[in-house]
């Protein structure tokens, strides 16, 4: 099992300085608009991936007329206690698993597993590829650090041979030997992303629909194609024809970097046809299925981070995932409104206790 017992913030965002305790599984936590209830959510989430959930920048982190934070999580996982602290001064950023200073943060991902359900999340869908390739990666590097590996040095070679094609563009000088070099690390570690994306979306889209089917209370058909440029061909031969295209382009045209993901409902695409109902649903649907497949990857249900439900779904809907979440197979679930009673009254028909905080 995984809980998080305290946690403090120093100058995260609108906290000057404040700590948490958490002794129950179902924690609410209420206050009125902009009072910083997802900031406290974020703070979690921040803990276990090393980053925030909306923002890359840690200046946006930091509060106002401040030069850094510190989050510090006391947690405990499969019995043991675990403490994660990370701060950032000066735009220098530290993280530390029981007082062991990461020289990777990449290493701590997948070790405190979380899902965090949040308003923007319709960009997944409305949003361009870029959006969900995000989200892909990071189910995928929770789920496969190698993965994550990949990921990181892919990126670094794609930055430097769009560079690389930049400058031949300049100076008009041809550099065919280091792009065949680029090529082939774009190769060794483009095609184990491609393939883990390729298999794991088989095994997903199940999960997606069972769920989709319990929060919408209905049964529509939905899939998620797989849209990647080596589906076609293989990929050194693709980047060996793409290359003159590529030069005058003066960036890689081919590659995962380019991957998507087309979200279907009844056969039609659902950025374009699905109603905000259907889409609501759809996320929902996602966001647990990822749950799921963490938690049989991990053996232990992950940290759930629900972030305004209650204005996203009807009440229907929202019964039907507050029973779902307060079951046995879910761990500990955060969730915040602005309305302590409708959170209490959600609560009240399951057999969850709730801890109620009040920011
Ligand atoms: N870097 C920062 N420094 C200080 N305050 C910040 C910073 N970033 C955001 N805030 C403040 O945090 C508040 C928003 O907090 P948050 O989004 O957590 O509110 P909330 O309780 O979830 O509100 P809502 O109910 O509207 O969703 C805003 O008042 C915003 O000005």
């Amino acid at each position: 099992m995984l809980y998080i017992n305290k946690i403090s913030l120093v100058q995260f965002k609108n906290y000057q300085q404040a700590s948490f305790s958490f002794q129950h599984r179902i924690v609410g936590i209420t206050g009125r608009n902009g009072a910083g209830k997802t900031n406290l959510l974020d703070a979690i989430y921040y803990l276990c991936f090393t980053r925030s959930y909306f923002t890359s920048s840690d200046t946006q982190n930091t509060r106002y007329q401040t030069n850094g934070f510190r989050l510090e999580g006391l947690l405990e996982k499969n019995g043991h206690a675990e403490k994660i602290v990370c701060t950032v001064k000066d735009g220098r950023k530290e993280i530390a698993l029981n007082d062991d200073k990461y020289d990777r943060f990449s290493r701590h991902i997948g070790h405190f597993p979380a899902v965090m359900i949040a308003p923007d999340d319709a960009d997944i869908i409305l949003g361009g590829s870029e959006e969900r390739r995000k989200w892909l990666d990071s189910l995928l590097s929770q789920l496969y650090p190698d993965y994550l590996d990949h990921l990181i040095i892919y990126q670094k070679i794609l930055l430097q041979r769009n560079t690389l094609l930049k400058n031949m563009a300049t100076t008009g000088q041809q550099q065919d030997h280091l792009l065949d070099v680029f090529d082939l690390q774009l190769v060794m570690h483009g095609v184990p992303v491609y393939e883990t994306r390729q298999a794991f979306l088989q095994t997903f889209i199940p999960k997606v629909q069972q769920l989709y089917d319990y929060i919408a209370g209905t049964h529509e058909v939905v899939n998620i194609q797989y849209q990647c440029t080596l589906q076609e061909e293989p990929y050194a031969a693709q980047l060996h024809k793409a290359r003159f295209r590529d030069m005058q382009l003066q960036r890689t045209s081919t590659g995962i970097h380019r991957d998507d993901l087309l979200f279907l409902l009844d056969g039609h695409l659902m950025k374009t046809s699905a109603s905000q109902g259907q889409r609501k649903s759809f996320l929902f649907a996602l966001k647990l299925a990822q749950f799921e497949i963490l938690r049989q990857h991990k053996n232990f249900p992950p940290l759930l981070l629900l972030d305004d439900v209650f204005e996203k779904l009807d009440q229907e809907r929202v019964q039907r995932l507050i029973a779902l979440v307060a079951g046995d197979h879910y761990g500990q679930v955060f969730i915040t409104d602005t309305h302590v009673e409708r959170l209490q009254q959600a609560f009240a028909a399951t057999s969850g206790e709730i801890q109620l905080i009040n920011i």
